[in-house]
């Protein structure tokens, strides 16, 4: 399994944002295009891998969690809700600034309510800023994050997200980029 997501992975171009060596790929960017094989592959091996018995939702951070979480929710049953980059204003709204190595931005999250569990979904971790923020800001409203996922690991992100976190981050692959490549450290399939 996961052979679609190491190839496509292996294929990605590099652009520079500032500094930052970005890689483009179906999952992270919906570019090129995202195969039913690839999205398959992610949703099969993370059916395999987490226990679903007890979320209540799976929560997406915008942009590129949401395939993910559609992809999860048809095979499970469970709803899923969107942390997104627009403000509502509705009751209950809660506000997180995140940082990533490119550029920042807050997030406004809805319909979660304490001692809800939870499993959040994104593409990638690479600085650990998104997911730092939003973990906190779900715990600090009461939310029991059960499980987390980023499909994609770049660079020291997982680790960073866990030493400050203090819990475990499931990903399916962790890549570096060498050289203007994306280089393939190794597979969780
Ligand atoms: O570990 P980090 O350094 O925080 O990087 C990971 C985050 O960066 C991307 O989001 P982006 O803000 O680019 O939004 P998008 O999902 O709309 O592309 C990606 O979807 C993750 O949420
Ligand atoms: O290098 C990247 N590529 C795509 N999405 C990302 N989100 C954080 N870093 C990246």
């Amino acid at each position: 399994m996961l052979e679609e997501l190491k190839k496509t992975l292996e294929e990605a171009p590099i652009v520079k944002k500032g500094n930052y060596n970005y890689f483009i790929h179906p999952v992270t960017d919906g570019i090129p295009a995202v195969k039913p094989e690839l999205l398959r592959e992610i949703a099969d091996t993370l059916t395999q891998k987490i226990n679903f018995e007890n979320i209540d939702k799976i929560v997406a951070i915008e942009a590129m969690g949401i395939h993910l979480a559609t992809a999860l929710s048809l095979k499970t049953n469970i709803p899923f809700v969107v942390i997104r980059k627009r403000h509502y204003g509705l009751p209950n709204e809660h506000q997180v600034h995140k940082k990533t190595g490119y550029g920042e931005s807050i997030l406004y999250i809805n319909d979660l309510n304490k001692n809800d569990n939870i499993l959040l979904i994104d593409d990638v971790v690479s600085t650990g800023g998104t997911l730092i923020a939003v973990i906190n800001a779900l715990i600090d409203m009461g939310v029991t994050v059960d499980t987390a996922v980023a499909v994609i690991e770049k660079g020291k992100g997982k680790k960073i997200v866990e030493d400050e976190i203090g819990m475990s981050i499931l990903t399916l692959i962790k890549l570096d980029v060498v050289n203007g490549h994306v280089v393939i450290e190794s597979v969780n399939d």
